[in-house]
């Protein structure tokens, strides 16, 4: 594969599922649900691209196709220039998976038994593997648990146990559905640290699902996001928060504890002791604001707060914007 193709490269694929239905108590049928309903996109050689939507978009499924593991009701897709379902084998060796909520090792084994079946499995080189897993074992801190059957292990454990695994064979392609699930706020920067060096140093390509929004802000330079089937942006994390053009928060700390305030149109929807919290609409001229509130509460303090992706994420996922529910893609 030369550079210059895409890592992924995927057009108009749809995904449907025949699901039963059942209106009353004795009429069932069948219906068909458009898991995935024609998304188009592209991901070049050393990207880190977020892959998000709310819960049922169709994240899981994609992830699916995109490993050979489903197939495409139709479209076209590529990875690593192979039909990911007709080249299943071919591409496991190219590639490397990780889900968050289930385990690729093998639960009676020692981790490092495990690591060395893995090594079989994508027929690795035995020099190559003793170096790679050294390195792994390093950067990932698997020392003190190599020799622990992986059913010990704690959650934090597993998760680097099956970074290691998914990268000893050194894929082009790393795809990660919630790897950060469920660990502890020290695991978390661990496993992001690792990514991103990964993703660094390696050149190796990441798409990562999450619902994690620290995954994103930490990780993820372009971020594609999938609503009921249909791709609804793509693009970077910082055009996303412009393009929504979300309500920017100001809080205000009061000398004394006061009633909401409320100025114009804009009245304060969480006040906490002397603390006071306004959404500012974007149209609103902010400087003006703080003007008008300067002269009629005696403040301490001032500050004013850009959306956070969290909020963004949330009008999105809410329908508050238009573009959202067209279903259209948003361009790069
Ligand atoms: N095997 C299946 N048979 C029938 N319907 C399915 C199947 N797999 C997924 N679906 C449906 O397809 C839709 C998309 O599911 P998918 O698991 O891809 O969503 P997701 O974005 O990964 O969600 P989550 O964030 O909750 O994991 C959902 O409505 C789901 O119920």
């Amino acid at each position: 594969m030369t550079g210059a193709e895409p890592m992924i490269e995927a057009a108009d694929v749809v995904k449907t599922f025949t699901v039963r239905t059942r209106s009353g108590v004795l009429r069932r049928g069948r219906t068909t649900l458009r898991a995935v309903d024609g998304v188009s996109f592209a991901v070049r050689p050393g990207e880190f691209v977020g892959y998000l939507g709310p819960n049922g978009a169709g994240k899981s499924t994609t992830i699916k196709m995109l490993t050979g593991i489903l197939t495409p009701s139709s479209g076209a897709l590529r990875v690593c220039g192979l039909d990911p379902s007709r080249r299943r084998t071919a591409l496991a060796r190219r590639i490397g998976v990780v889900f968050g909520q289930r385990t690729t090792l093998w639960w009676d084994l020692p981790l490092r038994d495990s690591l060395a079946l893995v090594r079989r499995l994508y027929r690795v080189d035995a020099a190559a593997h003793r170096a790679r897993l050294a390195e792994l074992t390093a950067l990932l801190e698997l020392e003190p648990f190599l020799h622990t059957p992986v059913r010990q292990l704690s959650l934090g454990q597993r998760m680097r146990g099956d970074l290691a695994a998914a990268l000893l064979h050194d894929p082009e392609l790393l795809v990660l559905d919630e790897p950060t699930i469920g660990l502890d706020v020290v695991s978390k920067t661990t496993v992001r640290d690792f990514l991103e060096r990964t993703n660094r140093e390696r050149g190796t390509t990441i798409l990562l699902t999450t619902h994690d929004l620290g995954d994103i802000e930490r990780l993820c330079r372009r971020v594609m996001i999938i609503d009921r089937g249909r791709l609804a942006y793509d693009g970077g994390l910082d055009e996303l928060r412009r393009t929504v053009d979300a309500d920017r928060t100001l809080v205000v700390e009061l000398a004394e504890p006061a009633p909401p305030i409320v100025l114009g149109g804009i009245e304060a929807d969480r006040v906490e002791g002397t603390r006071q919290w306004l959404r500012v609409p974007r149209e609103e001229n902010a400087a003006a604001l703080v003007a008008a509130l300067a002269q009629r509460y005696e403040v301490r303090d001032i500050s004013l707060r850009e959306a956070g992706i969290e909020e963004v994420l949330a009008g999105l996922y809410r329908g508050d914007h238009a573009y959202w529910c067209s279903g259209r893609p948003v361009a790069p």
